[in-house]
């Protein structure tokens, strides 16, 4: 698969086979800041990230709302934490009176009084706290998301196409958005556990002077509070997760895997066919739901237990790696005060009932700082939550693989007017990772407001020409010369003003229509004349209007209305708050194949719109625009783009030859490179492979 600087130096490389999957590691390379399970890794990783989580408290205390709500939330949590020590005050008190009652035989009303009172206040005080932090959580919660959608909103609406398929680029982009308001959450969510901890450090340490005060006059008392906290910190280093911060065990250098099980591939395959909602219309066409579910189930049983996404097989297999050697010693360690409590009771029988209890209140005491926020998931938790944090920030850096230039273009507007150049020299195209060239050899000149057609069979690369002329790749080879200046050096955002293009798998964004259209023309996007314009020459007006909506209709609702988990089939009838709540029943747009295309071209020539204060574009690039439409249409399509001959460069590609061609001031004909290139009279004088063509599939209908 891999050419020239692509190629792997397999020395380097080990490989190990863990179930289905195929580790690649590379030896003696680390990352910068991945590491594994040790506590001191996960402290690096704090210091090292800790600059991104100070960036992003100051970044949330800009914020007005969250400047006023976070001191209170956090003097809230901590007079919360607080309270598990008050408790422990009142419950040493109860131990002294019992072992008052033992000596005396006497009990001091007042103090139990006084003891009951305190516990129920405390009991009051903690659901009012926890009622008050809920109170303030909830909108603080809400402004930071807010905060950070935008902020990941933007570095990510900056990256280019080459980029953003990536794979190691997309597991960043994952990582922070992977999950439904994941990243916009994580600052809330880093923010929340940072009072946790405090909270948590707070009630430990509080508890632990109690403890110390109520049981410093009993004998051997402060020997039963240390041994029950190393006891407690030793249960907790059990209870450690041994897993990384990343989630992976030790695997701290630089690894991909793979697998090549067919069965397994097959299963995820048939999982996606059978979950996403495109596929469903040919599933029950084809009335595949019995045979992929048996087809389903052949694999899986093929594939067996080894069928684990790659995380479970590969934790399965280190598990099986570290065995826990320290185990018995810990398990010594959890006796140490019950061992105490019984010499002290065989040296002091009188005291039995005094040291039982406080056994038991240091027992109780310690065991709720392993159940408690300190838990080690949650630390480990948080240092991953801070690595996240880290990747917020770095998505700013993602460095684009098309390098914008620098020159701006075109230096004056008003040559837009009278369209634009643009010439292939050599130029050839691999797509990233693909040995076979899209493109080899290419070479045309197309002049500013010519009409140009590029013809060619399926995979001939016309829509790849396409694509570096809009550089959402750059050639492998050769040069691109935009008004005879080279592409490269363009600022991007200059030269994508400057074109307008519809492409051949133009999707339709989750928008209103009359946005549809408007992006188009950013600058006109608020526009209505214009856009009304715009849906006019695509052929898309009349239906537009047509619709219960107009222009305001939403091919795609990008917001699903909600109901409760119970669905219809299972006996509930939600018609009535549906009707009157205007819900819709139906997910699927209304609109034809054709309409749809009429809807995209109709953006397409929002581009080519002026008005007095905004340049429109100087070309219009059209890839295979009118698969869908009827005749009519197509003709009109046609008609359009004629008109703006001699105004606007417009290049059209179609595997359709037919009266488009004939009007071209320059046809291409392609197969990989350019075959034969001229007007339709020099072409079909030629009498070459477009002639041939020409005679078979358009001569007959003209
Ligand atoms: N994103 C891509 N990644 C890898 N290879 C691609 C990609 N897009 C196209 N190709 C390959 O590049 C070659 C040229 O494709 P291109 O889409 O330019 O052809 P085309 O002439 O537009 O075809 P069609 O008429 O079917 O749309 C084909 O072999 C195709 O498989």
């Amino acid at each position: 698969m891999a050419t020239g600087s692509r190629q792997l130096d397999l020395r380097t490389v080990t490989h190990t086979r863990i179930g289905i999957w195929d580790l690649y590691e590379e030896r003696g390379k680390e990352l910068p800041r991945r590491s594994d399970s040790s506590i001191l890794e996960a402290l690096v990783q704090i210091r090292d990230n800790t600059p991104y989580v100070i960036r992003m408290f100051k970044e949330i205390f800009n914020i007005r709302q969250v400047r006023r709500l976070l001191p209170a939330f956090l003097i809230v949590r901590v007079l919360d934490s607080l309270i598990p020590a008050v408790c422990l005050w009142y419950d040493g008190q109860l131990l002294q009176l019992v072992e008052a009652v033992m000596e005396r035989r006497t009990v001091d009303t007042t103090v139990v009084i006084h003891v009951a009172v305190g516990r129920v206040t405390c009991a009051v005080a903690s659901r009012l706290l926890r009622h008050v932090q809920r109170r303030i959580e909830i909108p603080l919660r809400m402004s930071i998301k807010q905060f950070y959608a935008k902020h990941i909103f933007h570095s990510m609406a900056r990256i280019d196409l080459p980029t953003f398929t990536d794979s190691a680029v997309l597991k960043q982009l994952n990582s922070v958005t992977l999950f439904r308001d994941m990243g916009m959450d994580l600052a809330w969510k880093v923010a929340a556990e940072l009072a946790n901890l405090a909270a948590t450090t707070t009630s430990i340490f509080s508890q632990l002077f109690v403890l110390f005060t109520v049981l410093r006059k009993q004998q051997d008392g402060p020997l039963l509070v240390i041994l029950g906290f190393s006891q407690s910190l030793f249960r907790w280093y059990r209870t450690a997760p041994p897993l990384s911060a990343d989630g992976l065990y030790s695997m701290s250098g630089v690894w991909a895997a793979t697998t090549t099980n067919d069965d397994y591939i097959r299963m995820q395959g048939l999982k996606i066919l059978n979950q996403v909602s495109s596929h469903r219309k040919e599933l029950v066409a084809g009335n595949l739901g019995e045979y992929i579910t048996s087809q389903f189930h052949e694999s899986a049983q093929r594939v067996g237990d080894d069928a684990g996404d790659f995380r479970e097989v590969c934790e399965a297999y280190f598990m099986k790696k570290f065995p826990s050697i320290t185990s018995i010693l810990r398990e010594t360690l959890d006796e140490l005060p019950q061992i105490a409590f019984m010499l002290r009771a065989v040296r002091r029988p009188t005291t039995i009932s005094s040291s039982f209890m406080s056994l038991v209140l240091v027992e109780h005491t310690f065991n709720s700082f392993i159940s408690t926020h300190l838990s080690p998931y949650r630390i480990f938790g948080l240092v991953r939550m801070i690595t996240d944090v880290r990747n917020i920030y770095e998505l700013k850096n993602v460095q684009n693989k098309v390098v914008d230039g620098t020159e701006q273009f075109p230096e004056n507007q008003q040559s837009l007017s009278n369209g634009i150049s643009v010439e292939f020299r050599n130029v050839s195209f691999q797509y990233p990772d693909e040995e076979r060239y899209a493109l080899r050899n290419v070479s045309f000149r197309i002049e500013a407001s010519q009409l140009c057609v590029i013809v060619g069979g399926n995979g001939s690369g016309k829509s790849t020409i396409l694509n570096l002329i809009s550089r959402i790749y750059d050639p492998t080879e050769g040069t691109i010369l935009i008004d005879n200046r080279d592409i490269k050096t363009l600022k991007l955002a200059d030269l994508r003003a400057a074109m307008s293009i519809l492409f051949q798998d133009y999707t339709h964004f989750p928008l209103s229509i009359r946005e549809n259209i408007g992006l188009g023309n950013p600058g006109l996007a608020q526009d209505d004349d214009n856009i009304r314009e715009a849906a006019s020459m695509g052929g898309s007006r009349n239906f537009i209007e047509e619709l219960p909506d107009g222009f305001d209709t939403y091919i795609d609702r990008p917001v699903d209305d909600r109901y409760p988990d119970l669905s219809e089939g299972s006996g509930v009838d939600y018609s009535n708050v549906r009707n009157m709540g205007g819900l819709r029943t139906s997910t699927v747009s209304d609109l034809s194949g054709g309409q749809k295309q009429r809807l995209a071209v109709s953006r397409t020539f929002m581009g080519s719109l002026v008005t007095d204060t905004d340049s429109s574009v100087g070309m219009l690039l059209f890839d295979e625009p009118s698969a869908s439409l009827d005749p009519t249409a197509e003709n009109e399509l046609f008609e359009n783009l004629r008109k703006l001959k001699g105004t606007k460069t417009v290049i059209f590609s179609t595997h359709r030859f037919g009266n488009l061609t004939r009007h071209a001031d320059l046809i291409l004909y392609m197969d990989q490179s350019v075959q034969e290139q001229g007007t339709h009279d020099e072409l079909m004088r030629k009498e070459g492979e477009y002639a041939h063509i020409w005679n078979l599939q358009a001569k007959p209908f003209l």
